[in-house]
């Protein structure tokens, strides 16, 4: 692999799915990159299309009804064009997911230990003793107490956190060099929350992953990202580095969600208002109907490009474009100084490590 190529690089990422309402577009020509070794937090409400952008990178979910469009390279391989096998290959071995219900994912009629077993041999061929003892060692490596002894037992002696745990175990049994978790650990509460995310950490540097870790929580990112993108209605309002996002959100979508924070000053409630119809979104800014900035031009055309406000951090909004006045959205937007709790002397701002 070339130094310069990311692990994963996803272009003009396009997913629609036909209903009985007409076509659903998920994910509207979506770009984004996932270095070896970092941490890319997909961010938005409900609804924005993270995990269909994230199902659509294995293709894992149904086509028909959806269709995925666009360029996915892994390793400068794409994945949209590749046989069907090929891309069995790739899934699992290369390319691991774990989901938000740990629960649904796992096999209520085995034990724990038969199922990494299980899937270790899809893998590698290994002997069922070898088999054993690496399943051993792996959850004996995600934090799981007393492995062996742990191994014969079935998925509901497990809490919900160690279930998490053993999925993550699932997860690392091919050594992937990309991990995609989609909300991993929403179902989970806050202080096995940390854990969790503590464990992710930990199994990247050691296994040199790249993690691309779909939420809505922004508490959580803060925790965890390297880099975000901000999804909203299907399309990238903002990326950047999570530590110019945080203290200088550029999106008024983007200073919106920071904003409904406790730790900044709110209510902990969501942004007033919904997401547009999929099937019929609207002209513009996919935002402006719940901007409080949005003005005649910002509802016409398409959603703008992207401009550079900040080294590596990109905004796709009409203010910052030719002919806009950033200050509009700016003088009112968490900053640096800003008096309901700018992010780098909050609790909730990202750790520099
Ligand atoms: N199989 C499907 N058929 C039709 N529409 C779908 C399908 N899967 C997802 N969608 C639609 O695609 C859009 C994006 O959904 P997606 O699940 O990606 O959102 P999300 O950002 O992951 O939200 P959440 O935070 O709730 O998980 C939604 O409007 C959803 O209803
Ligand atoms: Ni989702």
């Amino acid at each position: 692999m070339a130094d310069d190529q990311p692990l994963l690089e996803v272009e003009n990422l396009t997913t629609t799915f036909s209903t009985d309402n007409g076509t659903l577009t998920a994910v509207d020509g979506v770009d984004f990159t996932v270095d070896t070794g970092e941490t890319v937090c997909i961010v938005g409400e409900s609804g924005s299309g993270k995990t269909v952008a994230t199902e659509s990178i294995t293709r894992i979910i149904n086509t028909p009804p959806g269709e995925i469009e666009g360029t996915v390279r892994y390793k400068g391989r794409d994945l949209l064009s590749m046989s069907e096998s090929e891309l069995r290959n790739i899934r699992g071995n290369d390319i691991a997911h774990i989901f938000q219900n740990p629960q649904e994912a796992m096999n209520h009629c085995y034990t724990v230990g038969w199922q990494i077993t299980e899937a270790l041999q899809i893998h590698q061929d290994v002997s069922d003793d070898e088999a054993r003892a690496k399943a051993v060692d792996l959850m004996d490596r995600v934090g799981i107490a007393n492995a062996s002894s742990r191994f014969d037992d079935y998925p509901h002696e497990f809490s919900g956190g160690q279930k998490q745990r053993v999925m993550i175990a699932m997860a690392l049994v091919g050594d992937p060099d990309l991990l995609i978790a989609d909300e991993p650990t929403t179902a989970l509460d806050v202080t096995v929350q940390a854990q969790i995310l503590k464990l992710l950490d930990d199994l990247q540097e050691e296994f040199e992953m790249g993690i691309l870790f779909v939420t809505h929580d922004l508490g959580v990112v803060a925790e965890i990202a390297d880099r975000i993108v901000v999804m909203y209605a299907g399309k990238v309002m903002e990326r950047g580095g999570v530590l110019d996002i945080f203290d200088h959100p550029a999106h008024p979508y983007t200073q919106q969600l920071l904003e409904c924070l406790p730790e900044f000053g709110g209510s902990g409630g969501g942004i007033p208002g919904t997401l547009p119809d999929p099937h019929n979104p609207p002209d513009g800014c996919r935002f402006a109907p719940r901007c409080e900035y949005a003005e005649e031009a910002c509802r016409t055309g398409d959603q703008p490009d992207e401009i550079e406000v900040a080294p590596d951090q990109e905004v796709s909004c009409v203010h910052y474009g030719p002919g806009g006045n950033p200050s509009i959205v700016r003088s009112e937007g968490l900053g640096p100084g800003d008096e309901t709790g700018a992010a780098g002397d909050s609790e909730v701002g990202p750790a520099d490590d």
